[in-house]
């Protein structure tokens, strides 16, 4: 086992709270030395708000981050050397030259004097900006922009990158040579970016942290994720009628490991993803007679095997405190049941 000392960055029930609004939930995990983690996760999973508070940008509610050893909020200064941060909208100045402000950033990183023009010349080469450094920032592209933060977030050579969302933006060739680039730091630094699209994850990550609504979902290598799905089996139900009734009816079937996902399509009709274990067909045909019995129409039934696409879906659906089911019914109340209690209380009015 890894000791906790020569963990490079250790976060540790990180939580950040907008009001009441709570939008990262005691999330831990860890960065090891030389390891490009991706933290993977929808639009509003709280990717952003954890990345500031890591790179030390946003205070955080609870929790803790080491960087090498320094605490982000008590020794920020030491912690803050080691660390080079492209936020989401990179910082860059419009009303100046490309050249002029890496010198101006290279300044506020402290890089001594007379490393500075080497170290500024190294940065434009890897991000191939050197053609643009005489350029106003106002009048370049947005892919050269990003590409003129991600120079200011390697300046000074720090060993730990935070990047978000780096490729947002970017043109197809663009977002190849920066994964291209991305996967070449990991030589000599540790390196946590965040992404919605899985597939970007997947090709330069060693490991990945899936958060969803502030929670974590998974932690692991992309081939774990693979392998923990590759023997089971995922049914899509599509039905009209009651969400709850027909809950149970999966629920009760024999070789139903999961209901993973509950989709209210309106108009009473739920779509199901549910995870088996077993004979599908066996599974698939037992849970149409249930529904049949209980007269809850039927729209659509189908299995299929999950990719991987279908493996982050599942995660980051997946409830993690209330028991799982529970949670998924809380989510959408069932419009049948409540047209129902309406009209109970509708009837107790005219009493
Ligand atoms: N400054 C803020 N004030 C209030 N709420 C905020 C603020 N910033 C983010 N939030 C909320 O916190 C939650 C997480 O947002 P965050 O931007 O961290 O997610 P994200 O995963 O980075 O999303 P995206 O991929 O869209 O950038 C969302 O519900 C968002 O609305």
């Amino acid at each position: 086992m890894i000791g906790k000392e020569q963990l490079m960055i250790t976060i540790e029930n990180l939580t950040k709270y907008y009001g009441n609004n709570r939008a990262v939930n005691h999330i831990s995990f860890t960065i090891n030395d030389n390891e490009i983690l991706g933290f993977l996760g929808p639009n509003g999973a709280g990717k952003s708000t954890t990345m500031n508070m890591i790179a030390g940008y946003l205070p955080m509610s609870d929790g803790t981050v080491t960087i090498y050893g320094a605490d982000i909020t008590k020794e920020p200064g030491k912690a803050k050397r080691n660390i080079g941060y492209l936020p989401e909208i990179p910082p860059v100045y419009p009303d100046m030259k490309v050249k002029e402000y890496l010198s101006f950033c290279a300044g506020l990183k402290r890089v001594p004097r007379g490393e500075r023009k080497n170290e500024i010349e190294r940065v434009m080469k890897l991000l191939k900006i050197k053609d643009v450094e005489g350029k106003l920032i106002r009048n370049l592209s947005k892919g050269y922009k990003q590409r003129v933060g991600f120079a200011q977030a390697l300046l000074g050579n720090p060993k730990f990158l935070i990047l978000d969302e780096p490729t947002v933006g970017l043109d197809p060739n663009q977002v190849a040579e920066v994964r291209a680039i991305i996967k070449d730091l990991k030589n000599e630094h540790s390196v946590i970016f965040s992404s919605h699209i899985l597939s970007e994850v997947s090709a330069i990550c060693d490991r990945v942290v899936i958060i969803n609504k502030g929670d974590i979902r998974a932690i692991d290598t992309i081939e774990n994720l693979e392998r923990s799905f590759v023997n089971s089996l995922v049914l899509h139900l599509k039905v009209k009628g009651s969400k709850s009734k027909t809950a149970s009816i999966i629920e009760t079937t024999k070789g139903v490991k999961e209901i993973t996902s509950i989709d209210d399509e309106g108009n009473d009709i739920y779509s199901f993803t549910v995870q088996l274990e077993g004979d599908a067909d066996a599974i698939r045909d037992s849970i149409m007679d249930d529904c049949l019995k209980n007269h809850v129409s039927i729209i659509e039934i189908f299995t299929d095997k999950p990719n991987l696409e279908n493996v982050f879906i599942e995660l980051i659906n997946r409830p993690v405190k209330k028991s799982g089911l529970q949670e998924l019914l809380d989510e959408t109340p069932d419009e049948s049941e409540a047209d129902a209690e309406d009209q109970g209380e509708e009837e107790k009015e005219e009493e």
